[in-house]
């Protein structure tokens, strides 16, 4: 594929990937004592950056995150800052090049103890990194246990110590870094949560791998960031017509209607050129009177689903979105189930989200046999577990993971939403969102953004990329509306974000 290359900077490389590419560098003649001393440096210039001289302990485990650890103690102490050093492990299971840092260390080397704490102002964690395998324990689980309960300022080296940085996890108890400084390029861990909420601000350091060594790796996750689709994406044409935008159909039902009529208006926000609610008759003069640019299409009583079907037989209505307010109760469960069927009989480009997906709890498998098209689905965690509840289980703590298993399952794009939204694609692809602030968790913005991945999938964007650019964009409106959020407002603050879009990325 394009652009979503393994050399981009967007890349996400998990612990093992990560000493792959760490190992491809040496090869290619980097000396390893080299990329320790590199990234020594660069921590040591982060804290210089961020804290006034002030008296710091660098904690430093057995392995090469400890490595790193003697080398930003040495840069600190030259640097003329009263520097401790306390060393959990043992010299003759070093590897060669912390042994060297070892050594190079010009202070006395301590053993873990809790009361170096107090004469300390700062805490270097360089315990443990992505050699981490298990929960930590005694002395190393003491001093984590101190400096949590005394609040310490902490600057952790790659990751705090006791989380996974390939999922997030915390292995746990783990100290919370005000700054975490990490090397070559990101971890899944730094962006899902808890981890992300454990690394505090992160800086990721060029350490001297040849980026050309990922070419030779078998990656496939990223960090949303439109330099991933930016370049596929449906601009309008300026000789366009309408119709050369797309025209999606949005199924509204009868209890819930403010939430389909959220999503209509962020599908023609999104810049769907033409949208049709279709919804029970009887309703539809609460959903004609609300809407002015989108058309409102009546459903004869009792016969829904077939009318529905009629109105898909129209081959123009490219695009279709079932589920925000569709209905659950009584009879509207079976209802519910039959336009979503219908829909993915299309075969045209489906998007289903939230009551479309909870219609199938007791049998996603009907629902899996029904995809043969394009599709995206939008679970929140609730939906997730009723859909998928063997991967949901078996892979409890790798949102990731679950996501990847849930696409293949499915053959649909998964986009399981949170405050650390994953993109799966059921090729395997995935792409981990970081740009939503909290305010946008508030009821009503998830219908929003059913209604801006139809949009883009109405102008033909492809749907792992439409899925990815809604999710993004979705998170820049929120930040543009900033704390008082209501999902009103996510549609209406879209043109800002859409025009900065453009101006930074449009190319003709
Ligand atoms: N990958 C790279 O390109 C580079 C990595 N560097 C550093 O190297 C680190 C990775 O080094 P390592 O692979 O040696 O891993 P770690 O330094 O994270 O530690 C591994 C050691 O800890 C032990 N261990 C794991 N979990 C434990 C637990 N809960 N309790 C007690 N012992 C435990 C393991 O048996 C092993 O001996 C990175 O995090 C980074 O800080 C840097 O030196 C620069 C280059
Ligand atoms: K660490």
């Amino acid at each position: 594929m394009d652009h979503m290359d393994k050399q981009h900077p967007q890349i996400l490389l998990t612990a093992s990937e990560m000493g792959e590419a760490d190992k491809a560098a040496v090869q290619a003649g980097v000396p390893a004592m080299e990329l320790m001393a590199a990234a020594g440096k660069a921590v040591a210039d982060a804290v210089l950056e961020r804290w006034s001289r002030c008296r710091v302990l660098v904690l430093c485990g057995p392995g090469n995150n400890g490595g790193d650890g003697f080398v930003v103690a040495q840069f600190l102490l030259s640097a003329g800052w009263p520097v401790r050093l306390a060393f959990w492990g043992s010299v003759e299971t070093l590897s060669a090049e912390a042994a060297y840092f070892y050594q190079a260390w010009q202070g006395e080397i301590e053993a873990f103890a809790t009361d170096l704490l107090d004469q300390t102002d700062l805490v270097i964690d360089a315990m443990f990194g992505a050699g981490l395998t298990r929960s930590l324990e005694g002395k190393p689980r003491d001093m984590v246990d101190a400096i949590i309960k005394r609040k310490m300022p902490v600057c952790a080296i790659d990751v705090p110590s006791g989380v996974d940085g390939t999922t997030g996890a915390a292995f746990g108890l783990v100290a919370p870094a005000e700054l975490t400084v990490t090397f070559f390029r990101k971890k899944p861990g730094h962006l899902l949560f808890p981890g992300r909420g454990l690394c505090g601000k992160l800086v990721v350091a060029d350490i001297g791998i040849p980026a050309p060594v990922l070419d030779e790796l078998n990656l496939h996750t990223w960090e949303n960031s439109p330099e991933l689709w930016y370049r596929e994406y449906p601009w309008p044409r300026l000789d366009g017509h309408k119709f050369h935008r797309g025209h999606a159909v949005v199924f509204g039902g009868e209890n819930m209607t403010g939430a389909s009529r959220l999503t209509a208006r962020a599908a023609m926000r999104m810049g769907a050129g033409l949208v049709t609610l279709a919804v029970p008759i009887k309703v539809w003069a609460i959903y004609a009177t609300a809407m002015t640019c989108v058309m409102v299409t009546k459903l004869e009583q009792s016969q829904e689903a077939e009318d529905f079907e009629e109105l898909l037989l129209d081959p123009r209505h490219n695009a279709i979105v079932v589920g925000p307010g569709a209905g659950l109760a009584g009879f509207e469960r079976i209802r519910t189930r039959k336009i979503v069927l219908a829909a993915l009989a299309t075969n045209r480009p489906t998007v289903l989200d939230a009551d479309g997906l909870s219609a199938f709890a007791d049998d996603p498998k009907i629902l899996f046999e029904a995809i043969n098209g394009p599709c995206v689905m939008t679970p929140h965690e609730g939906e997730f577990a009723r859909l998928f509840p063997d991967i949901n289980e078996e892979h409890a703590g790798d949102k990731l993971r679950r996501a990847r298993l849930a696409a293949k399952l499915s053959a649909a794009v998964v986009i399981l939403k949170g405050a650390d939204t994953v993109i799966a694609s059921p090729d395997g692809r995935a792409i981990i969102n970081s740009n939503a602030p909290a305010d946008l968790a508030t009821g009503g913005s998830g219908d929003v953004l059913a209604g801006f991945i139809v949009g883009l999938l109405a102008q033909g964007f492809e749907p792992f990329y439409a899925a990815a650019a809604a999710v993004w964009m979705h998170g820049e409106a929120a930040c543009e509306v900033g704390a008082g959020l209501i999902a009103e407002d996510l549609p209406d603050h879209l043109p800002k974000v859409l025009t900065a879009f453009k101006k930074q990325y449009y190319t003709d």
